[in-house]
């Protein structure tokens, strides 16, 4: 056989040319497959290296963890070019926790703002997985909740980078995007970063997710997630995850309250509090002062302010939405000279993202903002902070001064506050061991801007609604802060605070006059309809109030968790600030409301008409409306009245409505000679009777109004939808607005949306309809026709 097998191999020697060749590529051939296996079978560097620290993990000391963290830094760094990013050291809390956490152990981490606790928490997680083999057929592995969308977008494009080179899916689950895709994706996902609301939504609906085999969980931010305005939805969301997970716990003011960390069983938890011996809570680089100045100085006082550092890069905070709204707008159209942009709740998902980009990238420019911006947000080089409005506490002073001076960066802030604010907010911050100054306003470098806004409002209706909204719901925001000791709102000057905004005059904040009265122990007598509120009235007003305001810190909800602008659950969030805020248009759903807020309508929104700008012009048709109603009031003309005979002959008036009378005729027969009583009690049952009709019609008609303006209005997104009002009940004036526009009668009559209380009581629209609809014919000529009906008329007459 061996000769066999030979003999080609002569055969081949035979001819040398075509035996190298052959042999050649024989050996190529073997070349070839040698290196697949090679390539096939060796390990990358990191890989080979994260072998050994696996090896070494077992028996290294807690101590020793600078050498791990090192090593896993270069694993999990390195290879994706991050080292540019210029994680070379760890931190401080990342040396001291990750060690704990890839031990297994639950960890509660807290350090200053901007100290890199991201990454103290998303190593271990990464590196958790990958020690578990985790693959995409295992599901949900590790779960970060954040309060807010944008940190949760944050922290998913730093996994994205540090994780570049692992195959773990990662999802980014938040409110805003599109639920059917996410549910589509997300149980092939094997690390989550969400805000609560979302997340639990996805445990209610999604059939396909499940959390049943999470490794780990992270809460970032946790003393805000473990707060009174997520308790709900946490403790709903832990129900689903299973006992045996691992906790992290990250903030820069960490809770260590018992009953937060029991309902997270945790287990024998590691307390690493980096600064706990450090001299201050807050960043050694940052410097701060605060500011005290007057509520109505205070808008002249910020541009002041951003006049004199066009070219740093800001965020100024306010108390709430709708102050961010109207400040946004009207300083974008004083140009500062630098570029503004906002960033609250109110806007959409889109919107968020986009303006958050856009102030990382920028190097100069100021962002309005909420507390959604409070916390754990990282943009890049911002030189100030100025606290536009007094923070709740202590501890979201802390977060908001920490967006500045974060990682050995430097950085200043500006705490501006009433005088009524001082002694309380000071006290506190020197109890958080907040190291602050106090400077001076130079009344000289003020510049004042209220006439310009003065200005702004009366050329546009819209700014000036917004500045309204903007008073009331600063306000409330007010009101509602629970200590009481920094928040006064009977101590702010109304009048002055809404001239500032450009108001002529303060819209009338009528919670604010109940709880005034209820202070001073005073009692109105309304001479009947009303009367004056009880105890427990009030009581319930301000437990609904508060509701609310839980509701909606929920989100700091106008915002933070805010995770349901989905449209369905967006209206919820949106109702409990324009239940408390609305103004200067009606609706139905708020009649129950009507007691808690309400304007000096004449007062406030008359304003413009003394002025007659291009404005009147615009609004030509609503004015006339007016006009004419006035005069005909003056006048004492009746308009548009219309008889029509029943078949005995008798004339029934049609329109304007007769006020009939609601009791029925049988007690009449009953009672003989005079019941000036009964009379007196009858005659107020039919005025409450037409006033209700009359005040629905009055509201349906607005709202209808309402209704036709918003599709008008391409300007103004989802966040006008907060535009609501309330009509004061019995103690309201009459409005000219709600008489009949006599140019108007005709075509409102072929408005499907007239309400049925009109139709019934008026009893115009049919008849007319089915007039319009089967002309009679009479087989005449059209000039016959008219003849005709001019002898008719004639007749009548
Ligand atoms: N080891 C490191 N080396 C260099 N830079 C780092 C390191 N770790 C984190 N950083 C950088 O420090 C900055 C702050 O980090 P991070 O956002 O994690 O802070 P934080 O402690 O979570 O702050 P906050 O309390 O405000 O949420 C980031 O820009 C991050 O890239």
């Amino acid at each position: 056989a061996k000769k066999t097998k030979s003999s080609p191999r002569t055969k081949i020697t035979d001819d040398p040319v075509k035996n190298f060749d052959k042999w050649k590529r024989k050996y190529n051939k073997t070349k070839k497959r040698v290196k697949l296996v090679q390539k096939t079978t060796k390990k990358r560097d990191w890989e080979v290296e994260r072998g050994n620290i696996q090896n070494k993990l077992d028996y290294l000391h807690v101590n020793k963890f600078t050498y791990v963290f090192l090593i896993l830094m270069m694993l999990l760094i390195m290879p994706s070019g991050l080292l540019e990013a210029q994680y070379r050291q760890p931190t401080e809390i990342q040396r001291q926790t990750i060690g704990f956490a890839l031990q297994g152990r639950d960890v509660l981490g807290a350090a200053k703002t901007g100290s890199g606790k991201t990454l103290a928490f998303l190593i271990p997680v990464l590196e958790c997985l990958y020690r578990e083999q985790w693959t995409s057929m295992d599901g949900l592995g590790a779960l970060i909740i954040s309060p807010t969308r944008e940190l949760a977008y944050q922290t998913f494009e730093v996994l994205r980078k540090v994780g570049k080179n692992h195959e773990f899916s990662a999802g980014l689950v938040i409110g805003g995007k599109d639920l059917k895709d996410e549910s589509e994706k997300i149980h092939r996902t094997n690390i989550i970063i969400c805000t609560p609301g979302r997340l639990l939504q996805h445990m209610d609906e999604t059939a396909t997710f499940h959390a049943s085999d999470l490794h780990m969980l992270v809460l970032d931010e946790a003393d805000r997630i473990l707060d009174m305005g997520f308790a709900d939805t946490l403790n709903a969301i832990i129900e689903n995850l299973p006992k045996t997970r691992q906790t992290l716990l990250f903030s820069a003011t960490q809770t260590k309250s018992v009953k937060d960390l029991a309902r997270l069983s945790l287990k024998n938890p590691e307390y690493v509090w980096v600064h706990e011996q450090a001299k201050f809570s807050t960043p050694a680089t940052l410097e701060q002062n605060y500011m005290v100045c007057e509520l109505h100085q205070k808008v002249n006082m910020l541009f002041s302010f951003l006049r004199s550092h066009l070219k740093k890069k800001i965020i100024v905070f306010f108390a709430c939405c709708k102050e961010v709204q109207y400040l946004f707008r009207v300083f974008c159209r004083l140009r500062p000279g630098i570029s503004v942009l906002a960033l609250h709740g109110k806007q959409q998902q889109m919107k968020r993202v986009e303006v958050y980009n856009d102030f990382v990238r920028k190097t100069s420019a100021v962002l309005f903002a909420t507390d959604i911006a409070a916390r754990g947000l990282d943009f890049p080089a911002v030189n100030w902070v100025l606290q536009f409005d007094c923070p709740e506490d202590a501890n979201t002073y802390i977060h908001r001064v920490g967006r500045t001076a974060r990682y050995k960066e430097g950085g200043e802030a500006l705490l501006v506050l009433l005088a009524s604010e001082e002694k309380g907010m000071i006290a506190q911050l020197q109890k958080k061991k907040v190291p602050i100054n106090k400077i001076e306003v130079n009344p000289e470098k003020l510049v004042f801007v209220q006439q310009k806004l003065e200005a702004f409002l009366a050329q546009e209706k819209e700014q000036k609604e917004r500045a309204q909204r903007c008073f009331v719901s600063y306000l409330r925001s007010v009101y509602l802060m629970k200590n009481k000791d920094v928040f006064d709102v009977f101590q702010l000057k109304l009048p002055e605070y809404a001239m500032s905004l450009g108001l002529a005059v303060a819209p009338r904040v009528r919670f604010l006059n109940k709880a005034q009265q209820q202070k001073s122990g005073v009692t109105q007598d309304n001479s009947g309809t009303a009367g004056h509120e009880s105890e427990d009235d009030l009581k319930s007003f301000k437990a609904q109030l508060k509701g609310e305001q839980s509701k909606s810190q929920s989100s700091q909800s106008e915002e933070e968790e805010d995770d349901d602008e989905d449209e369905n659950k967006d209206e919820e969030t949106l109702k409990p600030a324009a239940l408390l805020c609305g103004f200067n248009e009606e609706d139905e759903d708020d009649q129950k409301d009507q007691d808690l807020l309400t304007v000096k309508r004449k007062d406030v929104f008359n304003i413009n008409e003394e002025s007659q700008d291009d404005e009147a012009k615009n609004q030509k048709q609503k004015e006339s409306k007016f006009k004419d109603a006035k005069k005909i009031q003056k006048k004492n003309f009746r308009v548009n009245t219309k008889k029509i005979f029943t078949e005995e002959g008798e004339v029934v008036q049609q329109w304007p409505p007769l006020q009939k009378t609601v009791v029925p005729d049988e007690e009449e027969e009953e009672t003989s000679g005079i019941n000036v009583e009964a009379a007196k009690e009858r005659l107020r049952k039919e005025d409450q009777e037409f006033d209700k009709i009359e005040y629905r019609r009055k509201i349906k008609e607005k709202h209808r109004k309402k209704g036709d303006d918003d599709d008008n209005d391409d300007d103004d997104d989802d966040e006008e939808e907060e535009a609501v009002a309330y009509l004061s009940g019995a103690d309201e004036e009459f409005d000219p607005s709600t008489l009949p526009d006599p140019d108007k009668v005709d075509s409102s009559e072929d408005d499907d949306s007239d309400d049925e209380v009109q139709q019934t009581q008026v009893g115009k629209k049919k008849p007319r309809k089915e007039s319009t609809v089967t002309p009679l014919d009479t087989g005449l000529s059209l000039a016959e026709d008219e003849e005709l009906v001019l002898h008719l008329l004639g007749s009548h007459s």
